[in-house]
């Protein structure tokens, strides 16, 4: 069978140089002006990276690019041509696609049903599914991905989900692709083989990629231009060659960050968190199998593996949301259920923030002091809430962690990703416990906010404070844990000392292939 080049691939001539010209872009929301007269060109054949701050009002720029939300003021320019995208269905036939962070997939539906949604080929009014299976199948050949067509969604990882957003988009016919922090779940050669497949095809073929990211040292890896936005305002565009993470963590922030956790060794004292035998039961087999280990007073604990490994079940049993075989002890007692854990000490950064971290309708004062609303200094006598203790907490909280825009009263679905995440920190923090577990502490946190909250938790550690970290970011669990356990198909399969632990040997350990002679290569 010969195989038609997908349309995507096949080089076109353009009328312009640049695929992409914003004019003066503006978008003014009630309490922020999220993007404040921001231009910027954007080359065909080129991999163009957007970065800033958290709030800095990247999202809403490529919501404005995608017709999502209209700007304020600003002209959009797609291949020489200004247009007015009222919607995504007018984007996407302008041939642009946008990737989020959290994916729009029905997870009921196979891959070829997901790709086709909406977009579906008929023949005489009904959908012709052989034809779109065929499709599918082949544009996944060409491509390279490692994808069943027929496959459920949902029974997928999350690195494969990914693919089957972009197959998305590229089956639109695609030639802007946006992606907003692609990496943030994917493992190192996930990473690497995206960033292959963009580049080397998507791009090679004279399409355009912009894409947001925290992760500078993968900004200067892909991209070939640069885009800084810093309070809502273009900083600057610069070629990825000769820059360095330090020049864009200051274009992004305004002043030198910090890059590398600064922290003596660690002093580990009594066992404050210890973990035997725990099993959780999945569908179809133990989601943790059987894992034990102990975090001491004053050490940071780090567990790496791919998402989907059973970190997320084991943080589930250890912080009372989830029943489990084994012993779980909190500094010497036992506790079950999330009241009891929480009252033994232990404070939970969970890792998704809008279901388990924040009440996205109540303010900031109201999320600053969820779980403890009935207790001083909170409540008063007879359990009234004491209005100016919460404010008053609620502005110390955000001036001390930062958390833009500043306002007490703002439902915290309004803030950016990278805010809402300071919220939950700082007030899991400010609880003062002894055991802490954090889950994706930072993850979509900006590099200035990472910079702090690490700093915050080794100075808890250095106090006496217990941590588990749980991060899908490599660099994060090197930089900040003293030790580090790999979890792979439920199972603790490693423990590295985090001082001597490279990239490579946690990569292999996390896809299952600890023995440094065997390579894995995922594939696409
Ligand atoms: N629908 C909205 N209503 C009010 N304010 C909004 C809305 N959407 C975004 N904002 C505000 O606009 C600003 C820019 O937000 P945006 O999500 O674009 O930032 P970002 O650079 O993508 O941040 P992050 O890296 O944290 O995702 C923030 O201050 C945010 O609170």
């Amino acid at each position: 069978m010969t195989l038609s080049q997908p349309d995507v691939l096949r080089a076109v001539q353009h009328n312009s140089p640049h695929a992409l010209e914003l004019r003066g872009i503006t978008k003014r929301f009630p309490l922020v002006l999220a993007n404040d007269n921001i231009s910027m060109n954007v080359q065909w054949g080129s991999v163009h990276a957007l970065c800033g701050e958290n709030g800095a009002g990247k999202s809403t720029l490529m919501k404005i690019v995608y017709g999502i939300q209209p700007p304020t003021s600003g002209q959009i320019v797609v291949d020489g041509e200004a247009v007015d995208l009222k919607n995504p269905a007018e984007a996407i036939k302008r041939g642009i696609g946008m990737v989020f962070q959290h994916f729009m997939l029905v997870e009921t539906l196979s891959v070829t049903e997901n790709v086709i949604l909406g977009a579906e080929p008929t023949s005489g009014g009904a959908i012709n599914y052989p034809a779109a299976r065929q499709r599918v199948a082949e544009l996944i050949a060409q491509f390279g991905f490692d994808l069943n067509p027929d496959a459920i969604v949902g029974e997928l990882p999350v690195g494969q989900q990914q693919k089957v957003e972009i197959l998305k988009t590229l089956y639109r016919g695609a030639r802007i692709l946006i992606l907003d922090e692609p990496t943030a779940v994917l493992t190192p050669s996930e990473t690497d083989e995206l960033f292959s497949f963009l580049k080397n095809q998507y791009a090679a073929s004279g399409n355009a990629v912009i894409f947001i990211s925290h992760k500078l040292h993968e900004v200067l890896h892909i991209s070939d231009t640069i885009s800084v936005i810093r309070d809502g305002k273009m900083i600057g565009t610069i070629p990825a060659q000769g820059a360095t993470t330090e020049l864009l963590a200051r274009m992004m922030v305004g002043r030198d960050v910090t890059l590398k956790v600064q922290k003596q060794a660690a002093q580990p004292g009594a066992v404050a968190l210890d973990v035997q035998n725990v099993v959780v039961k999945g569908e179809h087999h133990n989601a943790v199998d059987g894992v034990s280990f102990q975090v001491r007073a004053g050490e940071v604990v780090g567990i790496a593996g791919v998402e989907g490994n059973g970190q997320s079940e084991l943080i589930e049993a250890i912080t009372g949301l989830r029943s489990y075989e084994g012993q779980i002890s909190y500094l010497g007692r036992t506790a079950r259920g999330v009241r009891e854990v929480e009252a033994s000490g232990l404070s939970h950064v969970p890792e998704d923030r809008n279901e388990r971290g924040l009440v996205l309708e109540m303010t900031t004062a109201e999320n600053f002091i969820l779980g403890e609303h009935d207790r001083p200094p909170f409540a008063g006598r007879f359990g009234f809430l004491r209005r100016d203790v919460i404010e008053a907490n609620a502005r110390k909280l955000s001036e001390q962690y930062d958390v833009r825009p500043r306002s007490a009263s703002l439902p915290a679905g309004r803030y950016s990703g990278g805010n809402a995440q300071k919220i939950i920190v700082a007030r899991e923090m400010r609880k003062g416990p002894k055991i802490l577990v954090a889950s994706q502490p930072t993850r979509g946190v900006d590099i200035g906010a990472i910079e702090f909250i690490h700093a915050r938790i080794v100075e808890a550690r250095d106090q006496g404070l217990a941590v588990l970290l749980v991060s899908a970011d490599l660099g994060e669990v090197m930089n900040l844990a003293d030790r580090i356990l790999v979890m792979f198909e439920g199972k603790v399969v490693g423990e590295v000392d985090a001082a001597n632990a490279t990239e490579t040997q946690l990569g292999l350990l996390m896809t299952g292939s600890g023995d440094d002679t065997t390579t894995t290569k995922a594939g696409w």
